[in-house]
């Protein structure tokens, strides 16, 4: 396993950083790509070993995907029956694996796939997938590892309440809803803006969605999909990443190329915690900060705090001035970063599913490992503001989420390697 090793604390922190495609709205795009047999393109998809992995997948199906090096996608499922997929290694790495399921059985009645993976975080049991296309008439299968779904007849329209606002299984229901037969509505459906692009993409395809980024959606069958072109949103989650960076070193930075609605809920904090910023249509300029002020987070579904954004936050709280608490209510372990940023000299305790940190003066750099792709992020914000050499290992997890991280961090100043 791959290494960063980084050599803090970065005095010369600062510049523009473009902001990649969104890797949370590429995967689900790409797999509801799979509902036509006609050639879909999609621009600003982020060169990321996610998005390999399901590109992977998708051409295990018999479908053919080329990829150019400036983002763009082509995808065309032009096939009669999906392929038997059994590569556990693939499904094991990528939660959104499980996204191919919906096409698949809207489309040809019947999909078996071996259980998704994705960042150790929790549990991340499918029930409520399973349960919506239970809903929707479609038998489930499960055993060894894999589940299968069949509906000889194809899908039928229904009402689908989610116990939770679940991004993937509202992703799912939405892409599945599209090719069957009446009208679905997904009640307490996630409102991410991931779930906004794929309702655009789905509507650019000939479906009918609507009410994506409240919590009702309501899809119309229809019999056909049709190709579409389409730009990924940029990701709002890279983009608080960097911003984060900037924010623990007290320095600016300007991130572009996003939608700065879709980082409110860090904005609001950090406004709390003293740092001021510009906004545009399609940038955010933080300004410099010396002493920000400790605060309160807790995770919530959208609008409420990211949990993508929670681990990088508490490296922030760790050296901010006073004390802060982290609530995470997303996911039941996410907190794996806490014994290594602690590590690195930041004072964290936690009990249960909340943290209690007091803000240190300094980090020191030392060896650590990245254990999720977050965690790994967060670690990456510690380094660059701790006193010595950094090595973060396992970096596989982070750069399944930042496309040229390394550069990108080189351009804004960091002394950083990997090896
Ligand atoms: C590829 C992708 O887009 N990943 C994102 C997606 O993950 P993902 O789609 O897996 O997240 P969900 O919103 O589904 O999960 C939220 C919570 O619901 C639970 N749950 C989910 C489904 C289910 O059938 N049963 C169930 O109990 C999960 O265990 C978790 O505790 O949304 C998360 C929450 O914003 C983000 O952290 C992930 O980065
Ligand atoms: C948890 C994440 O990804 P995944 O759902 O793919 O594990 C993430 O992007 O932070």
């Amino acid at each position: 396993m791959a290494k960063y090793i980084i050599n803090g604390p970065c005095e010369n922190f600062g510049g523009n950083v473009k902001i990649s495609g969104s890797k949370n709205s590429a995967l689900p795009i790409m797999a509801a790509a799979l509902l036509s047999e006609e050639e879909s393109v999609l621009d600003n998809v982020p060169h990321l070993s996610d998005t390999d992995v399901m590109a992977e997948i998708i051409k295990g199906l018999g479908c053919d995907i080329y990829r150019d090096k400036h983002g763009s996608m082509r995808i065309s499922a032009n096939i009669t029956k999906p392929k038997r997929l059994r590569d556990y290694s693939l499904f094991s790495k990528l939660r959104a694996s499980v996204l191919v399921m919906s096409p698949c059985l809207a489309r040809f009645g019947n999909v078996r796939i071996p259980l998704p993976g994705g960042c150790k975080i929790g549990a991340r049991p499918i029930d409520l997938h399973l349960k919506g296309f239970a809903a929707m008439g479609a038998k489930i299968k499960q055993g060894h590892g894999f589940v299968e779904a069949s509906a000889k007849n194809g899908l039928v329209g229904t009402r689908i309440y989610l116990d939770f606002p679940s991004v993937g299984a509202t992703e799912n229901l939405m892409i599945a809803a599209c090719l069957a037969n009446g009208t679905t509505t997904i009640e307490n459906a996630a409102n991410e803006p991931e779930i906004i692009d794929l309702a655009d993409f789905l509507c650019g395809m000939g479906g009918s969605v609507t009410g994506a980024g409240s919590d009702t959606i309501i899809i119309k069958g229809t019999t056909r999909m049709h190709k579409n072109n389409h730009k990924i949103i940029p990701d709002r989650i890279e983009a608080g990443t960097f911003i984060i960076c900037a924010a623990g070193l007290g320095s600016g930075i300007k991130t572009e190329n996003i939608e700065p609605l879709h980082l409110k809920p860090l904005l609001a904090k950090l406004t709390e915690m003293g740092f001021m910023f510009e906004t545009g249509l399609d940038f955010i300029d933080l300004k410099p900060c010396q002493k920000p002020k400790s605060v309160d987070i807790k995770t919530l579904p959208y609008p409420g705090f990211p949990t993508d954004l929670q681990a990088q936050t508490m490296s922030l709280l760790s050296t901010s001035d006073g004390n802060g608490m982290v609530v995470e209510t997303i996911f039941e372990n996410r907190f794996a970063h806490i014994p290594e940023l602690c590590r690195m000299g930041a004072k964290i305790k936690t009990e249960g599913n909340a943290a209690f940190i007091e803000g240190v003066k300094r980090l020191s750099g030392a060896e650590v490992k990245a254990t999720d792709l977050r965690a790994g992020a967060a670690l990456v914000a510690a380094a660059l503001k701790a006193d010595g050499t950094s090595k973060i290992h396992d970096i596989e997890h982070i750069e399944r989420g930042y496309e040229n991280f390394v550069e990108k961090l080189k351009n804004l100043g960091v002394d950083i390697k990997k090896e």
